[in-house]
């Protein structure tokens, strides 16, 4: 018998198993089981298929007006009956995506207290932050091997959603599993609930969260210290995911911990794999070599200088050294251009700064900075990077001049939810007459291309953390490294379905995301193996374990433990 279908052994029977969503299989429970577990009289009596269920979840799903219901079904169908959830989901990834995850997951985030009805993940708040060793000890937690961890601060672009930022690290987890094939045992959503500056719902009389001001500084420090700490005590070997922290805690918290324990921030380095992945794949279409590329990057934060240190590092890997590959980056933030004698510049955005004299005369609008439609007129980057949550900010001038000075512009509207992308792709479509090479964050409807629909590339780091998820702890790595980064945009490119024909799309499709998963783990596993990271793994053994670590969503037949 594999080791998907061998028996479990539970306790539990009657209502409390019907309540545990993952053991429960509602009206899948067959005879067998009905008798063992004293379920007669509480199911129907009719015995369905895992099939039969998936149909009667999509008619239910399909019949409601609004995504956002349709997320509080999925949502409740997940606490409910975790293996009919997953099923549902890998069978329709293309419908449910943009349900479960961006976009319906930020209004889910900002509805979280009205959603609010069952505990799935942890809630770790400051004023209980002596009990983090008692919290993270339930038995429940003993096999968990991955979490995804968010204060809530940056929910994709739409700010500070204190604990109902919980919406993130649920839609995250989600993808680790319907997508990385992860078992859903293995995983954990935490919010650190430090507090919100967000003033709805402080004033909300249903906000779920601690209603206090956000903490910040040392006592903020202090509480990420100790939470790293009880989860290092608890779960050694754990990955842990950091997602949506605001640029002031990003990137210095992945650079605190990264040597710590086996961690990696999803929006600095996962979307720099994703936008270097299908850069790659674009330099295929438009034969304009990576040495021969400048990026312009709109939003200098965490994202953005992710984003350009990775392509950074694949043009020196190409050839260049390092200031000619910082020469072709030109950073775009809320003061414009960023430019080396700026003031309040950001550790990690002093890498990409410009030199004053190179960028001398570019103010072609306002005079105190260099806006966006300066760069792009004066050094008429080849690329277009939005990672900013300012939706429309990339212009009808902005595009058009884009695509005067390249033949085909590669131009990647990046933030999400769909309300902030920094343009749609139709607009781009049309302002660039069908040239441009277009990634969004988001998804977006099909272009209408020689009156075929053409469907938009969804550059989003679904197309990444699952697969170094898997990666990782299929091998056992002790560290996420950049070269997995690396390795996992490479992976990427090589799936581009524009390589075979340059017509066709930059990225594959989002009903590939598994199979995505399973290239990007293989190239993940792969680096850990060459980093000298991959404990007793030889390379022919890294597929096999890449196979055994992947969980199908399918009912295990169930039997009763002795008491
Ligand atoms: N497609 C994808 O996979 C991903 C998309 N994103 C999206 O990117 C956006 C930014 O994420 P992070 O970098 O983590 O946030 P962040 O807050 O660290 O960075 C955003 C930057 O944009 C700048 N900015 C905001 N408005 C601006 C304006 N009007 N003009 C110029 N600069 C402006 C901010 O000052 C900040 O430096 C979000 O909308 C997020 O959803 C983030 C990660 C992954
Ligand atoms: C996709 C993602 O991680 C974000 O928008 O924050
Ligand atoms: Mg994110």
């Amino acid at each position: 018998m594999s080791e998907a279908t061998a028996p479990m052994a539970t306790a539990l029977s009657g209502y409390e198993l019907l309540a545990d969503p993952q053991l429960n299989k509602g009206t899948a429970f067959s005879e067998a089981e009905r008798d063992a577990f004293h379920l007669h009289g509480l199911l129907p009596p009719h015995v369905s298929t895992l099939d039969e269920q998936i149909s009667r979840a999509l008619q239910s799903l399909r019949q409601f007006e609004t995504d956002l219901e349709r997320y509080a079904f999925l949502r409740e169908l997940q606490d409910t009956n975790e293996t009919l959830f997953y099923a549902t989901l890998v069978a329709n990834l293309e419908e449910l995506l943009p349900i479960v995850y961006t976009p319906t997951v930020g209004a889910g985030c900002q509805q979280f207290s009205r959603l609010y009805h069952k505990p799935r993940g942890l809630f770790l708040s400051i004023p209980h932050r002596s009990r983090l060793d008692q919290i993270l000890a339930h038995p429940r937690f003993d096999g968990v091997e991955a979490i995804v961890v968010t204060d809530g601060e940056r929910i994709l672009g739409l700010g500070d959603q204190g604990a109902g930022g919980m919406g993130i690290p649920i839609g995250k987890l989600a993808l680790y599993s319907g997508c990385g094939g992860l078992h859903p045992a293995t995983t954990l959503p935490i919010l650190l609930d430090v507090g919100t500056d967000n003033a709805e719902c402080l004033a909300d009389p249903l906000y779920v969260g601690w209603r206090h001001a956000r903490v910040r500084g040392q006592e903020y420090d202090d509480f990420i210290e100790a939470f790293v700490s009880a989860v290092i005590r608890r779960w050694p070997r754990v990955l842990l995911q950091w997602e949506d922290f605001a640029k002031t805690n990003a990137t210095r918290l992945l650079e605190l911990y990264r040597d710590r324990l086996c961690t990696f921030n999803d929006d600095v380095q996962g979307t720099a794999a994703v936008a270097t992945g299908t850069l790659l794949a674009a330099i295929n279409v438009t034969g304009v070599p990576l040495v021969e590329q400048r990026v312009a990057v709109f939003g200098a934060g965490s994202a953005g200088c992710g984003i350009a240190r990775l392509i950074h590092t694949a043009m020196c890997d190409a050839g260049l050294s390092e200031s000619e590959a910082t020469a072709r980056f030109f950073m775009v933030d809320r003061d414009g251009l960023l430019i080396e004698d700026m003031p309040g510049l950001a550790p990690f955005q002093i890498p990409f700064v410009q030199k004053r004299p190179a960028v001398d005369g570019w103010t072609l609008g306002r005079p105190d900075r260099i806006e966006l439609l300066d760069v792009v007129r004066n050094a008429r980057p080849t690329v277009l990077i939005g990672v900013s949550g300012e939706a429309g900010a990339f212009s009808e001038p902005v595009v058009r001049a884009m695509a005067q000075c390249n033949e085909r512009p590669v131009i990647f509207p990046l933030s999400n939810p769909t309300s902030r992308a920094e343009a749609t792709p139709a607009d781009i479509e049309v302002w660039t007459d069908g040239r441009a090479l277009v990634g969004v964050g988001s998804p977006f409807p099909p272009l209408l291309r020689d009156g075929a629909r053409f469907r938009v590339d969804q550059t989003n780091n679904s197309y990444v953390f699952p697969g170094v998820g898997l990666g990782v702890l299929a091998v056992g790595a002790s560290r996420v490294t950049d070269g997995m980064f690396m390795a996992a945009a490479k992976a990427l490119a090589d799936a581009s379905p524009a390589r075979d024909n340059p017509r066709h799309n930059l990225l594959p499709p989002v009903s590939a995301l598994r199979e995505v998963a399973a290239q990007v783990a293989l190239a993940v596993a792969m680096q850990a193996h060459r980093d000298g990271d991959a404990p007793d793994v030889a390379v022919d053994q890294i597929q096999q374990r890449l196979r055994a670590k992947v969980w199908t969503p399918r009912y295990v037949p169930l039997t009763a433990k002795e008491t």
